[in-house]
């Protein structure tokens, strides 16, 4: 034990947000949301450009100056420690700052900061938490290179494989699929829907990607202009005439058998 003065917490958390506003100077960004993700839970914040996603999740985190509550396991974070709530919350951020110098294997490290003291080395648990997540996400081949040469997906890789190390109870991603093909997006999400299923991670994350948000995640908040506007299970949120008025598309909603998928459909004629 490394001067922790409680066990780590295991499973996921109930992460509530009451009536949270926020602003950038006088522009307000978020207004009154409330949503509820259950332990093991995942929700899905979508909504068009501009909407407010990022900052709502950088405002559970504490990064972002905001009205209202966030509370995890009905304790709310307001006063809590930087490093108590780290080992609550990790974060996987959508632009993340790549540090130089430093080598993939070392980054992912960080992720075990809120669990040993400060000066002291990675311990044998920290190496094989590390080494099992980079395994999971395919990236032991690159242990040693720079993570400033990595290609955005692997970078983006990397920075989901740091938020894991950390074996957070609730899992905040920005985009994590952004950068990334078909098939490692599906990776990504299918390891974190394993995670979720098998620890009971809580997971809150944005996703553009409407299909894989219909399909991943077991409920959906629909932010438009900062208020949430449709909240519930993807079947429900997901329907043609709400796309055409939070994001002006045309667009069909397949049911498929693990949740909706959104087919874009070009103008007639
Ligand atoms: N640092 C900032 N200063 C001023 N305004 C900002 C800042 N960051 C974001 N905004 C504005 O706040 C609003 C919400 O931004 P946010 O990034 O939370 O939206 P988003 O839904 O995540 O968008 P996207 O889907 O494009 O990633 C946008 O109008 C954006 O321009």
């Amino acid at each position: 034990m490394t001067g922790r003065s409680t066990p780590p917490a295991t499973g996921g958390a109930r992460v509530e947000v009451v009536g949270l506003s926020a602003a950038y100077g006088r522009t307000p960004v978020l207004e009154e949301v409330r949503l509820t993700v259950e332990p093991g839970g995942w929700t899905a914040v979508i909504g068009p450009n501009g909407s407010g996603k990022s900052t709502l999740l950088r405002s559970v985190l504490g990064f972002h100056r905001h009205e209202g509550l966030v509370r995890i396991d009905g304790v709310p974070t307001t006063g809590m420690p930087r490093r108590e709530r780290a080992r609550h919350l990790a974060y996987a951020p959508q632009r993340p700052v790549v540090p130089d110098g430093v080598t993939t294997g070392e980054y992912v490290i960080l992720g075990r900061t809120p669990h040993r003291s400060l000066l002291a080395a990675p311990r044998s648990v920290d190496r094989r938490v590390v080494a099992e997540v980079m395994e999971r996400l395919e990236l032991t081949g690159l242990t040693d290179r720079l993570l400033s040469t990595l290609s955005g997906g692997e970078q983006q890789r990397a920075v989901l494989a740091r938020a894991l190390a950390q074996q957070p109870r609730v899992l905040l991603l920005d985009e994590p699929t952004a950068a990334l093909d078909l098939g490692h997006a599906q990776q990504v999400l299918d390891l974190v829907d394993l995670l979720r299923r098998q620890d009971g991670l809580t997971v809150l994350s944005t996703l553009h990607d409407l299909s894989l948000a219909g399909q991943y995640a077991d409920r959906l908040a629909m932010l438009s202009r900062g208020r949430v506007v449709a909240e519930g299970r993807p079947a429900e949120v997901l329907t043609a005439p709400a796309l055409q008025a939070h994001y002006g598309a045309r667009a069909q909603v397949v049911p498929g058998p693990h949740g909706p998928a959104v087919l874009p459909l070009r103008a007639p004629g």
